[in-house]
């Protein structure tokens, strides 16, 4: 066991999918998986493991924010040696052209928070997707029928800003999207040799204000869903 996860060594699957809500993880679980064992209920941050067309796979809820996706995610790989995660969250439309439920393949991050400025001693890191990754999830998509958008979305440490137009100058430079966790999830892959990639479908736009409720943002994303366990069955690991 680790801090966070009670599971025993063996017990999670070399590829794990991460939404940030667990309640998403334990509808995926229910829905999509086969012989399904639930291995983690640590601080209700539900993580379960099992199979998809045959293939072991893992989905692990995150919290909301970067330092509690890090921890589950520094844990998974250094406790429980997990090779592929893919966030599949979900984000706020930056640009026009982007609506709600449109799925975005998050090929790099930028990000407004200090833990890669403290990182990398007051430097630029630019946290990007494993192209392989990357690679299959848009294949994938291109399969399934679902357009995706390919392209840099923003890791945020704030859903409630002090300033409501923040994110416009982002926008501006061309950021497709918003969440919260990304950038955290793409260094530490990186740091850690193993492979990441982020599928965000969108939940509301910062433009228009629509959004989707939270039942919606729990259960109907099945097009991301898809995707990322479609990619799944392509991975040696
Ligand atoms: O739906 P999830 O995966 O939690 O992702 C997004 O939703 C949360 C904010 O409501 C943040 O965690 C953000 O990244
Ligand atoms: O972080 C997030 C997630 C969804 N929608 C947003 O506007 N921000």
């Amino acid at each position: 066991m680790s801090i966070h996860i009670g599971a025993k060594q063996g017990e999670i699957a070399s590829t794990v999918l991460l939404p940030g809500d667990p309640l998403r993880a334990k509808f995926i679980a229910e829905t999509f998986l086969k012989d399904v064992v639930c291995y983690n209920e640590v601080r209700g941050m539900y993580g379960f493991t099992g199979t998809y067309q045959g293939k072991r796979i893992s989905v692990q809820g995150t919290g909301m924010g970067m330092p509690s996706i890090s921890i589950y995610v520094n844990e998974l790989i250094t406790e429980y040696k997990v090779q592929n995660l893919i966030r599949i969250g979900t984000c706020g439309a930056m640009q026009d052209d982007i609506h709600l439920k449109d799925v975005i393949l998050a090929m790099s991050v930028s990000t407004d928070s200090s833990m890669n400025k403290l990182r990398f001693n007051n430097m630029d890191y630019a946290p990007t997707a494993d192209f392989s990754l990357l690679m299959k999830a848009y294949n994938n998509a291109q399969k399934l029928g679902v357009q995706v958008r390919v392209g840099n979305i923003l890791s945020t440490d704030t859903f409630y800003g002090d300033d409501p137009d923040e994110w416009k100058h982002w926008a501006k430079f061309g950021v497709l999207a918003v969440e919260m966790e990304a950038a955290a999830l793409y260094t530490l892959a990186a740091k850690f040799k193993v492979k990441a990639l982020g599928i965000m479908t969108v939940s509301d736009s910062l433009i228009t204000h629509e959004i989707t409720t939270s039942e919606e943002r729990q259960k109907t994303f099945r097009n991301m869903i898809e995707i990322a366990l479609q990619t799944t069955l392509e991975l040696d690991v």
